[in-house]
């Protein structure tokens, strides 16, 4: 049963939007296929170049009320104007096989993680500054002004709830966030080279 985990066999990575979760959850499978990232449901509408199923399931608001209904998600949560939830089958089937299970959520969902399944591990990624964490926002070009906007008035409460996780990781240096969240999630490991 999902409520026996074994610590670590549940993992939960936290941060402000525009931090760099994607980019580091995606770099972590590159190196560790043997990872499962749930695909979580949301409202939001696709970006370019995201696809159904891979990186979302993109839904309609009608749909997701069924989903919390039929009590389908683990956890779900309202962000920046649009609902998000953790599919609850394809994780619980997984977790039950073994296997290392990431969600990349934000704050709400992780505190519903954490009253549920207090065994999860939770991470925290937080940005150099809040100055930075607007320029990779921005950089980044997939959101409009004002949900720029949203998103970084939301960034200052997540910031402020990030004593409540397990551990903390700053995301200044790329490869090193990179080499720690390693290093939480599979403490055998030695030092890995990120040298090409
Ligand atoms: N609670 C919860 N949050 C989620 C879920 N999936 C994604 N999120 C979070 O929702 C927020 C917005 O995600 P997204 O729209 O992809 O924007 P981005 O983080 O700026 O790339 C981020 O903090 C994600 O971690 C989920 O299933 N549940
Ligand atoms: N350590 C870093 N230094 C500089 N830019 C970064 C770093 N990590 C990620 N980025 C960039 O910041 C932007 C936001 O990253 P992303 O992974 O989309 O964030 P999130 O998933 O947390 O919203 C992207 O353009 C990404 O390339």
């Amino acid at each position: 049963m999902i409520q026996a985990l074994e610590t670590g066999k549940l993992v939960v990575i936290t941060g402000p939007s525009g931090v760099g979760k994607g980019t580091l959850v995606r770099s972590l499978l590159k190196r560790h296929p043997d990872i499962y990232l749930s695909v979580s449901m949301t409202t939001r509408s696709p970006r370019p170049g995201e696809v159904d199923g891979t990186d979302y399931f993109f839904v309609t608001p009608e749909k997701f009320q069924n989903l919390i209904a039929a009590e389908q998600l683990l956890e779900w949560a309202q962000f920046a104007g649009n609902y998000y939830g953790t599919p609850r089958a394809s994780v619980e089937e997984k977790v039950k096989q073994g296997t290392l299970v990431l969600l990349e959520i934000e704050l709400e969902g992780a505190r519903q993680i954490r009253a549920s399944f207090p065994q999860a591990m939770r991470l925290f990624i937080l940005p150099p500054s809040m100055s930075e964490l607007e320029r990779r926002l921005r950089d980044r070009q997939s959101e409009s002004p004002e949900a720029i906007t949203r998103r970084l008035n939301r960034a200052t409460i997540e910031i402020e709830a990030a004593d409540e996780f397990d551990v903390k990781i700053v995301n200044d240096d790329f490869d090193r966030a990179l080499a720690e969240i390693e290093s939480v999630l599979f403490p055998g490991l030695p030092e890995l080279s990120l040298q090409p």
